[in-house]
């Protein structure tokens, strides 16, 4: 047993799609402690595919909400077995998958305040929850609800401007209208309704954790202004929602102390802070201490694409957050459905399910991909809302397939045209001192970084791990120690280490993408077009 000598941290916990992570972070900001729980492997007889169950319907995506549960008792017991000393946990926060919503049955504040120390958390939470499989963000399946939203305020614009977002399918108020319309007894039985992240927290405090603004502003009901619920979107999405939800705070807000089943089980200091909870990319924006003319690409399950933000310009694509770190101040975010999944896929088919030749391909074809280009979307994109495969070659012709190698740079250059052409209809322009902090699962490929750095035309940086949203909620939980004397966050995280060099725009790179992504937006504006038409 590795014993770990002591060491006053913070922990950052992360329940992302496919797993949960925690890092401990020393008082100096080093990370020196990591672990995880990978739900389809370490927990296969909940029989998840990349974390979650996709209906037969292919629009109903969902994951069960007691695999979370049993993870984080999973990865608690493997750091205790690890020797990992809790007294020295002085602060924790987390992050969780953003939108994916969780039911409260009610009675179960009362199981949860009432937890003993002996048995596992997910053996005493079996009968809490209200609907056992939790809506997530990979979730298509409530048009119906997003149309009903937004005739209700006024229009798509006039939601955006008040909640920072069109109606989007996977925003957790649509998906609270559908189980209130298609289970009604379900909705009455549910005493709260939290966030992944909120949930999680609530897993800690031992009591409901508010949501907080951050997370909150993923939901169409959050005002982000004002950041209080607008009643004109309560009132379209269910009945008494309001009381379900709970008052959102500051994501700074120290929520409470850890409960006795942590002090008591694991060792725990009785006096563990825990900082409230918030999104995973709003905690990824405050680990990789994004400045503002920066740009944060995530490639994590899905890919996102974030900006720190002076004023909201809520508009009809893209979402603006409330600020996870800086109260008067927003975030934007670009999400990207088919991220590692779909590069999972096409290594499987076109690479032997390897890395390292999908790399070898990245490195053997030409930037610009002599001209082919393609259109990666096997599930529904977000943006834009696009299906299926579409190649063209150099003459735009649409073509059914490409050599494997070409496959691949086309997969991956496309994924990052597209992040471009998106980001600067958003108004976003690279400047000569922009810097890209990447992240998630694929920022470990530096070959894919390669490509990230040409197509933006600037420098590629990582922080040394890419579980950003788990170091960013260390971070928070040290903020969260500081409250009450108004530092700001950019002071606490002053002396963290700073992010690292992985990639420079190649000589004569922006040129080729200068030409390739008008063709690209070109074109994907023709698919667009075709996907739109009514058929024949
Ligand atoms: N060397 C690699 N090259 C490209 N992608 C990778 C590599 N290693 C891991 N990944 C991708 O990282 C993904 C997981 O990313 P991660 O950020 O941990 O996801 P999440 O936080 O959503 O659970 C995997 O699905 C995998 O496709
Ligand atoms: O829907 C979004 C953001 O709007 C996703 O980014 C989720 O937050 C899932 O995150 P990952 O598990 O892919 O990091």
């Amino acid at each position: 047993m590795a014993e770990h000598t002591a060491r006053h941290c913070c922990l950052g916990w992360d329940f992302s799609t496919q797993q949960v992570k925690v890092v401990a972070v020393d008082a100096e900001l080093n990370v020196f402690y990591e672990e995880s729980v990978h739900f389809d492997r370490d927990l296969p007889e909940f029989r998840t595919q990349g974390g979650v169950h996709v209906h037969e319907d292919g629009l109903t995506v969902t994951s069960p909400v007691l695999m979370w549960v049993q993870a984080l008792d999973v990865i608690l017991e493997k750091m205790k077995a690890s020797g990992f000393d809790f007294s020295q946990v002085l602060a924790l926060s987390g992050a969780g998958q953003q939108h994916g919503s969780v039911y409260w049955k009610a009675g179960a504040s009362q199981l949860l305040t009432s937890l003993t120390p002996d048995l596992l958390l997910c053996e005493q939470l079996q009968a809490c929850f209200s609907i056992s499989d939790s809506p997530v963000w990979m979730d298509s399946s409530t048009a119906v609800q997003c149309r009903q939203l937004e005739a209700a305020v006024g229009g798509a614009q006039a939601l955006s401007s008040l909640t920072g977002s069109r109606a989007y399918e996977r925003f957790t108020g649509n998906q609270i209208a559908k189980i209130y319309q298609e289970n009604p007894g379900a909705y009455s039985s549910t005493e709260r309704i939290s966030l992944v992240s909120s949930f999680a927290a609530s897993l800690f405090l031992g009591s409901y954790s508010p949501i907080d603004h951050s997370d909150g502003s993923g939901m169409n009901l959050l005002q982000i202004q004002d950041k209080v619920w607008s009643q004109a979107c309560l009132g379209a999405c269910a009945p008494g929602l309001e009381e379900k939800l709970g008052w959102p705070v500051p994501s700074c807000s120290v929520v409470g102390t850890v409960s006795s089943y942590f002090v008591q089980r694991y060792g725990f200091p009785a006096g563990c802070k825990v900082v409230a909870f918030t999104g995973d990319n709003p905690a990824s924006l405050a680990g990789m201490r994004l400045e503002e003319g920066d740009i944060a690409v995530s490639l994590g399950t899905s890919d996102t694409l974030f900006l720190w933000l002076q004023e909201p310009t809520p508009a009809l694509e893209g979402h603006i957050f409330c600020n996870p770190v800086d109260p008067e101040h927003y975030m934007a975010l670009l999400c990207f459905k088919n991220g590692s999944l779909m590069r999972e896929k096409i290594r499987d088919e076109s690479a032997s399910c390897s890395w390292s030749k999908f790399s070898e391909a990245l490195r053997s074809t030409e930037t610009g991909n002599d001209g082919n280009l393609g259109f990666y979307f096997d599930v529904m994109e977000i943006t834009p809302e696009i299906t299926g495969r579409h190649r063209f070659n150099a003459e735009n012709h649409e073509v059914s397939a490409f050599p494997w190698d070409v496959e691949i740079r086309a997969l991956i250059e496309g994924q990052f045209m597209a992040k471009k052409i998106h980001a600067e209809a958003l108004g976003y322009r690279v400047m000569p001192k922009t810097k890209i902090l990447a992240t998630g699962g694929a920022s470990h490929n530096r070959d894919i970084l390669q490509v990230l750095a040409d197509v933006f035309g600037a420098p590629v940086y990582v922080i040394d791990t890419a579980n950003s949203a788990c170091v960013g909620s260390a971070y928070r939980a040290f903020h969260g120690l500081a409250a009450g004397t108004d530092m700001p966050f950019s002071e606490v995280v002053r002396l963290a280490p700073n992010p690292r060099l992985a990639a420079t725009p190649t000589q004569g790179a922006s040129q080729v993408y200068e030409a390739l992504l008008q063709r690209y937006a070109v074109l994907e504006q023709r698919v667009l077009t075709r996907a739109r038409r009514p058929p024949e």
